[in-house]
């Protein structure tokens, strides 16, 4: 871990010093563990040139398979590396230990695999032509990379949505700026020095570090990157589809959700009631995925809520390497005084607590992190703030409903549109209301259980464009037809 006492930029290569330095703090007991560097606008130039030279330098004389052939060897290096990814995002974001070992880290070196042996087979379409007045023609298109991509990745999953977006990439051949969020950059400076390793020609991928209000704006509106992808707030996405409005660049956004879990009268109860817990407590609720809102049929209400309130009572927080802990902290003190306001703003609009809704009272060093209790909540209509809000914290409401029409139009009674977890075991049903749901993802008696061949995106506040499979080719490659008169 000393090596990341300092995380430093990757620009052109070479990992570079900078003038100004951040504190990386602790969400477990509020301590400095770290410095980070916040490059300047000159790094950044630097940067972005260094990947627009290497665009058409090494890189793009590189066949697919070659190309792709490395990215599995930064796979198998991240493999090789695998406990510094651990304990570098544990580090970051106190997150558990199961957590990160069962999740976070091993998508990081899939999200590798998966993309470089979905671009080796990235075709692209030949049509022969016969036009009304006799003319033939051969039609035909090449996927071209976009150029410079500008990743921007979030704080909750680190290196899983990092490399959820620099691995098609790379993949497509384009070159990439890596901006962490300043929260949790330990894993990407690890990456960076995977590229390094590996041996990914220089200027390919750069990591710029730095906190998003001073660094962000200068990468997406740089004139020379190509092409923007974000997955974060909506705040944050509707900011940078402002600041990039003139250059009418390509951007793909994963954004916020306020998503649902629906509990039908027919659903296995035992596996709901684990379920929804699983999906509103994961990560401490932080995934852009997670249930905020539940709903359950009147018939086995009482029964559920007591299920979930026994779940949330049994989750283990504490130390991310404790034994059986479930959730640790959550990512920052500003994070932290945002889910307690929704708390508070819950307790204000008279919302009934079934449980949690406080700090767990732990009296040694972690008094000073980030913890929060798990928490289930009812009472509130529909239109309540608590309801309509993203609190991205370990909260979920519960609301009782009659009838299937009636709660599909409150499901969708929201801004947002990513995600939504069925609990039915009638088929029918689960096919003929999935489709009802205005989100880009519906479960069906399961939750985040992920392929990445699927498209992966929401609709409304939640997003623009899907990634995963096809969409993340087409997203990071030009089509280009071309027309041979014959
Ligand atoms: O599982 C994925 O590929 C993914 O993108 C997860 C996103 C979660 C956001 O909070």
């Amino acid at each position: 871990m000393s090596e990341l006492r300092q995380l430093e930029c990757y620009i052109d290569g070479q990992f570079v010093s900078s003038e100004h330095y951040f504190d990386n703090v602790s969400p477990v007991n509020g301590e400095v563990i770290g410095q980070i560097a916040e490059a300047d606008h000159q790094q950044i130039d630097r940067a972005v040139k260094a990947a627009k030279t290497a665009q058409t330098g090494e890189w793009s004389r590189l066949s697919v398979n070659q190309r792709c052939d490395l990215l599995h060897r930064v796979a198998d290096r991240m493999v090789e590396r695998q406990q510094e990814f651990i304990d570098a995002e544990i580090a970051d974001t106190g997150k558990s230990l199961h957590q990160v070992q069962t999740i976070d880290i091993p998508r990081g070196a899939a999200n590798f695999r998966a993309f470089a042996d979905m671009a080796r087979h990235h075709s692209g379409e030949t049509f022969i032509t016969e036009t009304p007045t006799g003319d033939k023609a051969l039609n035909y298109s090449v996927n071209k990379p976009l150029g410079v991509v500008a990743v921007i990745s979030p704080w909750n999953l680190p290196l899983l949505l990092a490399t959820w977006k620099v691995a098609p990439a790379l993949a497509c051949g384009n070159c990439v700026i890596l901006k962490p969020s300043e929260e949790t950059s330990s894993t990407a400076y690890l990456l960076a020095q995977v590229m390094d390793e590996v041996g990914i020609p220089k200027g390919v991928f750069n990591l710029i570090l730095g906190r998003g209000k001073n660094v962000g704006d200068a990468i997406t509106c740089h004139p020379q990157v190509d092409a923007v992808t974000f997955t974060g707030a909506s705040a944050t996405g509707q900011h940078i589809m402002k600041a990039v409005a003139d250059t009418v660049k390509p951007i793909s956004f994963e954004l916020g959700g306020k998503n649902s879990a629906v509990v039908f009268a027919d659903a296995d109860l035992e596996k709901a009631i684990a379920g929804v817990a699983r999906s509103t407590f994961t990560n401490c609720g932080q995934v852009c995925l997670c249930t905020e809102k539940v709903f359950v049929h009147r018939s086995i209400a009482d029964e559920f809520i007591d299920g979930l309130k026994k779940s949330a009572q049994a989750i283990k927080i504490g130390y991310p390497k404790e034994q059986d802990v479930f959730i640790g902290p959550l990512v920052s003190k500003p994070h932290q005084q945002k889910v307690l306001s929704y708390y508070q703003l819950a307790k204000d609009q008279g919302a009934e607590f079934i449980y949690g809704g406080g700090v767990p009272p732990f009296d040694d060093e972690r008094a000073q992190g980030c913890y929060i209790e798990p928490t289930i909540i009812t009472g509130l209509g529909d239109d309540n703030r608590v309801n309509q809000e993203e609190i991205f914290g370990p909260i979920c409401h519960v609301s009782i409903f009659d009838d299937e029409q009636e709660v599909i139009e409150r499901v969708n009674n929201t801004q947002y549109g990513l995600a939504c977890a069925l609990w039915t075991e009638n088929l029918s049903r689960a096919h003929r209301v999935a489709p009802q749901i205005d989100v880009g993802l519906v479960w069906v008696n399961t939750w985040f259980l992920r392929d990445l061949r699927a498209p992966f995106g929401g609709v409304k506040l939640s997003g623009i464009g899907r990634e995963g499979g096809q969409h993340s080719l087409s997203f990071y490659s030009e089509p280009v037809n071309i027309c041979i008169k014959i």
